[in-house]
């Protein structure tokens, strides 16, 4: 990885003519381990700005320098919690994507641009109190997801964490999955909230195309009811099940159809309500 973007400021900074506004300073922070999963999905750590707060599962821009001289930045979730020392993102590889063509490359050492706005409505805030929380994603979706179920606030608010990640292979399930263990056994949350609290938390993974022990689309098994019977919990209702969903805009669309035909409404931060969906990518 060659791009840095600290380096490239500085060229820009010694060729700019006499009298031409300064620059914005990117945001340089730097990467300090990264994991590949497939040829379409990795993950990385980068160092975590001192005065960066967010709300865990919201999401900033972040990128790498472009060619011409200007940051090239795209919205990515906050895949670690609120009170980490450092922040992790979890990342599709687009073949010919603007940007993670290049940030796929990333090594640690690396420097990447971070714009410390975190915004999003994946937030407790924007859900109203209930007794189980589900989190649907697909894909990339389950970000947002990974940084909200090592928050304890998590558990402290509900009875009873379901999450479910949809992807086409079982392999691209292996952030999750591993997430999800390590979670189970993490003995300062266990210390924190007692051993009974991460039993609250459910893992429902399916596969789309590779065969896996759970078949099809989160859609279908909702429609259907295998999720619930499988799981053993009531159909969702309004009075006891709050809903956050991150997805391609298919998938958003059609879960938020089906949670509105069991009568929950859609909330944001200023409104808090039963349930808050956000895009997982754009396109
Ligand atoms: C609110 C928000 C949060 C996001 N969080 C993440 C995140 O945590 N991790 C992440 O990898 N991406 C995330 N994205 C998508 C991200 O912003 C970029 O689109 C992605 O990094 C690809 O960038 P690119 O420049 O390589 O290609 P782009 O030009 O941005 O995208 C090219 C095409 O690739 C497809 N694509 C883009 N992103 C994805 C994806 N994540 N999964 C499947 N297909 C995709 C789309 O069809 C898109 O049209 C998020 C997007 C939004 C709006």
């Amino acid at each position: 990885m060659t791009t840095n973007p600290a380096t490239a400021e500085h060229h820009q900074d010694e060729a700019r003519a006499p009298g031409k506004p300064m620059p914005v300073l990117p945001d340089a922070q730097t990467v300090t381990s990264v994991r590949h999963y497939s040829d379409r999905l990795f993950s990385f750590r980068v160092t975590r700005p001192q005065s960066l707060r967010f709300r865990s599962g919201e999401f900033v821009m972040i990128g790498l320098m472009g060619e011409n001289g200007k940051p090239l930045l795209r919205a990515y979730s906050i895949a670690s919690p609120a009170w980490d020392e450092e922040l992790e993102f979890y990342s599709i590889k687009v073949q010919d994507g603007p940007l993670t063509s290049k940030l796929q490359h990333v090594q640690p050492g690396d420097q990447i641009i971070l714009r410390p706005k975190p915004v999003g409505t994946l937030v407790h805030d924007a859900l109203l109190p209930g007794k189980r929380l589900w989190l649907f994603s697909t894909g990339t979706g389950f970000a947002p997801f990974a940084s909200l179920l090592r928050d304890p606030e998590t558990f402290e608010k509900f009875d009873e964490i379901i999450v479910t990640h949809t992807c086409r292979d079982v392999d691209e399930l292996t952030y999750s999955r591993e997430l999800v263990e390590s979670i189970k056994s993490d003995e300062m949350l266990e210390e924190l909230l007692g051993v009974e609290a991460l039993g609250k938390l459910r893992y429902y993974p399916t596969t789309t195309r590779e065969q896996s022990g759970t078949m099809g689309r989160i859609t279908t098994r909702i429609e259907d009811g295998s999720l619930f019977s499988d799981l053993g919990v009531p159909a969702l209702n309004p009075e006891e099940d709050r809903a956050m969903v991150c997805g391609s805009l298919a998938f958003n669309l059609d879960i938020k159809a089906l949670l509105e035909q069991a009568g929950l409404r859609e909330g944001a931060n200023s409104d808090p309500a039963e349930f808050v969906v956000e895009k997982a990518f754009v396109g």
